[in-house]
C-alpha cells in the first residue's frame, strides 16, 4: 500500500479518537471550516517556502499540505482513490485540452 493510502486509512481511524490524544480528532472536533482553513494556510505556507525558503522547508510544508488535504477529503467523504481516478482520466490529455473539455 502506498504512503498516501496508508495515511488516508490512519486519518479515518483517528477521527474517532479523543481530541486530547489525536490531532486528526481535534481538527474534526473544530469542524469543517477549521479543516478547510488549515488547507488554505498550508497552501500559502507551501507557496512561501517555494518562493523564499530552503528546499527542506518546501518538503515539510508540502507534507503538511498533503496531510491536511487528506483530512479535508475524508471529512467530505471523498476517497483519495476518486481524486487519483480523476488524475488518471486526465493522463495523456494536454493541460490545455483538459481545460477546454471542462468548460464545454
Ligand atoms: N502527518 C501528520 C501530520 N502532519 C502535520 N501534522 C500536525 O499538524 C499540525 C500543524 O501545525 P500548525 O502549527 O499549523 O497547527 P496548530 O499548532 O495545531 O494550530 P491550529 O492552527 O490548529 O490552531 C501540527 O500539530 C502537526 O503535528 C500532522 N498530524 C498527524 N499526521 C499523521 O496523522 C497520524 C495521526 O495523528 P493523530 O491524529 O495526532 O494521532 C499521525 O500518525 C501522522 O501519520
Amino acid at each position: 500500500m502506498d504512503t498516501l493510502t496508508r495515511l488516508e486509512q490512519t486519518i479515518a481511524t483517528r477521527r474517532a479518537a479523543s481530541p486530547d490524544e489525536s490531532y486528526v480528532a481535534k481538527l474534526h472536533a473544530r469542524g469543517l471550516e477549521k479543516i478547510a482553513q488549515k488547507v488554505g494556510e498550508e497552501g500559502v505556507e507551501t507557496v512561501i517556502a517555494a518562493l523564499a525558503g530552503e528546499r527542506q522547508e518546501l518538503i515539510g510544508e508540502a507534507a503538511d499540505l498533503l496531510f491536511h488535504l487528506l483530512v479535508l477529503l475524508g471529512a467530505k467523504d471523498v476517497a483519495l482513490e476518486e481524486v487519483l481516478a480523476e488524475l488518471d482520466r486526465r493522463e495523456g490529455m494536454s493541460g490545455l485540452a483538459e481545460k477546454a473539455a471542462r468548460s464545454e
